[in-house]
């Protein structure tokens, strides 16, 4: 695998920083709750927008193949050393044409197509009535990465509305190089030359996993399922993350693999503070191709949970706040069923946050405390170094 783009390198937190506060197109934020909450507000005229980034999903079968192409057109998702990049979209076709019959049928399983445009526009509209609710007027764009509507168009709104003030909140609540570098490093990319965007004061929010409202609406939706369990003290807390390949945590430096195990840990410490002492397992799913990707796999544990006597099991997904084709059908089909067929008696899922009041309250508090550390890309290096988030 090849060394990082200078683009994307630039977005990487430092390590052993816990992505605290990080750098990147302006930024305060926020894996972690600042003390003194902003009390910003706007000047009359001052016009703020908040972007939500999500990856988009193909709405139709007959979208399935291009947007599996845009996605393996990515050079952060197939990563290829930098003499071999003209590769990228050949191999992207190939690969897309390859998955495409397959990804279908698990498309159609969950009703012919992603939901998730219909969702993030949801959380879209939700936030900005939370936003509201703090007397701030806000309008909300969704910008997708693979599919509509792309981050592109929702610049492209944002310009003709005028807005002068933008916080960038990519809808994954731990930093990867496949999910927010990705989609940061496309808009940088496309402020970079523009008179307007360059002059606009923007912050960026790199990742919120640490947040208190964020760690609480987990565990309110865990405790709520635990209680439908006959024994709920028995139930073995299941955390399935998404996984990346082991070479974008060894090779690359993604912080995604120590982000979502202190994700996982925030959780835990919240739900035995409320008195539940379950155990609970950490494993990743979702591997695609040949590679090695993190471990353990969600498959391997779950046979071997079975094996050892579980019996039931509460299924967590950890790393994205909508429901969608990894949530819908591979863990509620396919894990289920492998669980279930392993000696796991009692399973249930929690389902994904999506318009949880606590939640979007809380990203409507991301936004407020990020409003401060708003600049303006043309003023900014792209940089590794802590930022002046309190
Ligand atoms: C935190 C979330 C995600 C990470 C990390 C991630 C990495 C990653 N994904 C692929 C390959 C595929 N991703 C696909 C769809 C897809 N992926 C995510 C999230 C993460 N991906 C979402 C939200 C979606 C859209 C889901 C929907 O409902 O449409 C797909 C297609 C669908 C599927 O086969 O599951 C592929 C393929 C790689 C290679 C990767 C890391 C390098
Ligand atoms: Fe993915």
């Amino acid at each position: 695998m090849g060394a990082p783009s200078s683009l994307t390198a630039g977005l990487l937190p430092k390590r052993n920083l816990n992505l605290q506060a990080n750098s990147a197109v302006g930024v305060c934020i926020s894996g972690r709750n600042c003390e003194e909450k902003s009390h910003h507000t706007l000047a009359a005229d001052e016009k703020l927008g908040v972007l939500l980034l999500n990856t988009g999903g193909p709405e139709t079968l007959n979208d399935v193949q291009p947007f599996l192409y845009n996605l393996f057109s990515d050079p952060d998702v197939i990563r290829l050393p930098r003499l071999f990049q003209f590769l990228q979209r050949p191999l992207a076709k190939l690969v897309s044409v390859f998955l495409a019959p397959r990804t279908k049928e698990r498309y159609a399983a969950i009703g012919g197509g992603s939901p998730l445009r219909r969702l993030t526009d949801e959380q879209a509209d939700a936030l900005r009535m939370a936003l509201e609710g703090k007397n701030l007027q806000a309008d909300v764009y969704v910008g997708m990465r693979y599919w509509y509507p792309f981050v592109e168009e929702a610049v492209e709104q944002i310009k003709r509305d005028g807005i002068t003030k933008l916080v960038v909140l990519p809808l994954f609540p731990q930093f990867s190089i496949s999910t927010t570098g990705s989609s940061i490093r496309v808009f940088r990319q496309i402020f970079e030359g523009d008179a307007y965007l360059s002059r606009l004061p923007v912050s960026v929010i790199l990742s919120w996993y640490q947040r208190q409202g964020y760690i609480r609406s987990m565990a309110d939706l865990i405790e709520i399922e635990l209680a439908k369990f006959a024994k709920p003290e028995e139930v073995m807390i299941f955390f399935s993350a998404h996984g990346v390949p082991i070479s974008y945590v060894e090779d690359a430096g993604d912080p995604y693999k120590d982000q979502m195990e202190e994700c996982v840990y925030l959780i835990m410490q919240e739900l035995k503070a409320r008195g539940n002492g379950n155990d609970h397992t950490l494993a990743y799913q979702s591997r695609v191709g040949p590679l090695q990707w993190l471990k353990p796999y969600t498959a391997e544990v779950l046979v071997e949970l079975g094996r050892n006597g579980v019996k039931s099991l509460l299924a967590v997904p950890i790393s994205f706040v909508s429901e969608h084709i990894e949530t819908l059908e591979e863990i509620d089909m396919g894990y289920k069923d492998l669980a279930l067929g392993s000696g796991i008696e009692n399973w249930r899922r929690v389902p994904a946050l999506g318009c949880t009041p606590s939640f979007i309250g809380d990203l409507a508090d991301a936004v407020v405390e990020a409003l401060p550390y708003a600049k303006a890309q043309q003023t900014l290096r792209v940089t590794t170094e802590e930022s002046d988030c309190p």
